[in-house]
């Protein structure tokens, strides 16, 4: 209940200088002799869309429970809308949405009841059945809070999150048991807020949803950051000089660089996953071209076919050697 007080009467004008929605600075956090965070810092510009990637255990909801004042840093500077999370709690708590990994929501109110009951706590809140509509819950809305499916819940506490119109919204894994379709609605949404304005910070173990959905991506390991880029740069999009593709095993590789006047060389990088490399970006148009006619004489199915060096996904494997856990 605390994420969501009385609507508070706001002093917005210590706020108006603040630049970013978010600044983290040297932030440290420790669990006894464990530290988890240590000396994080980064900033996420106002109206951005921001994900946050990492392993089990790298400090990602200690990072944002700590910004949503729920965890105090050890160390460190943390500023949210230009407030401290704890000090300004009061001022602060009304202008940010929150989905939080576990849904504490009242298992004996209905869906419906639950958003009218949230939509109390804010002076200006969205229509509470409008809400439920857009996030997919209509024929759920008399269903109480216990009934509801894996899915249906985490749609209830984004629209919670959702209900007071906030500047900057949390999530925290916001798809996690999601079927196909309402992960789809969610980024819908996510891309409505940012449409609108409104800064989003969200944790994910899904490479396709932070590459879909994100301007910039921090990916932090062992509690510091290894990465912060947008996803075209994390993965070479741009300025790349490689293709990678995925087909049958065993392609005879010189045979595939000798076929391509545009290629300098070919490898097969894991079973079926290859790499093809070209000296300048201007020539990956006459790559594929190239690429895409071979594979078509030799009669081979191609699988995937990414610019650059790979996804997301390739990346935070490289940097962090840990696998992505849904
Ligand atoms: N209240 C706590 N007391 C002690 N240890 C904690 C506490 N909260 C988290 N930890 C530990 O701190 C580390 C970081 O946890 P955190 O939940 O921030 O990671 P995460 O990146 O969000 O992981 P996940 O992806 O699994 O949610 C973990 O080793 C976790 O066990």
């Amino acid at each position: 209940m605390s994420a969501y007080p009385q609507t508070t009467v706001m002093d917005t004008s210590s706020r108006e200088s603040y630049q970013d929605a978010i600044t983290v600075e040297q932030f440290k956090k420790s669990y006894g002799p464990h530290t988890v965070v240590d000396g994080l810092s980064f900033r996420v510009h106002r109206g951005e869309v921001f994900a946050l990637l990492g392993p089990n255990g790298a400090g990602k909801t200690t990072t944002v429970e700590t910004l949503e004042g729920y965890r105090k840093a050890d160390a460190g500077t943390i500023r949210v809308l230009g407030l401290d999370p704890i000090r300004d709690a009061q001022t602060l708590k009304p202008l940010i949405g929150v989905v939080l990994q576990q849904d504490g929501l009242y298992p004996a109110l209905t869906a419906r009841e639950v958003l009218h009951l949230f939509a109390g706590y804010f002076a200006h809140p969205q229509n509470p059945d409008e809400l439920l509509e857009r996030v997919g819950l209509t024929s759920a809305a008399k269903t109480r809070c216990r009934r509801l499916s894996g899915g249906q819940k985490r749609r209830l506490a984004l629209a919670v999150a959702l209900v007071g119109n906030p500047q900057l919204v949390f999530l925290d894994e916001p798809t996690a048991g999601m079927d196909p379709q309402a992960r789809l609605a969610t980024w819908e949404i996510v891309q409505e807020l940012k449409q609108k304005g409104v800064t989003v910070l969200l944790t994910t173990h899904l490479m396709d949803e932070a590459e879909r959905l994100a301007d910039r991506v921090a990916i932090i390991d062992h509690g510091r950051l290894i990465a912060l880029d947008t996803p075209e740069n994390m993965m070479g999009t741009r300025n790349a000089r490689s293709l990678r593709f995925v087909a049958a095993s065993g392609l005879d590789c010189s045979r595939l660089a000798a076929a391509l006047p545009s290629a300098t060389a070919a490898r097969e990088l894991r079973a079926g996953s290859y790499i093809v490399e070209t000296d300048a970006p201007e020539n990956i148009p006459a790559l594929i071209a190239e690429l895409a006619s071979w594979l078509r004489d030799q009669q081979i199915t191609l699988s995937e076919l990414r610019v650059g060096h790979g996804s997301l996904e390739d990346l935070f494997l490289r940097l962090t050697g840990s696998e992505v856990r849904e």
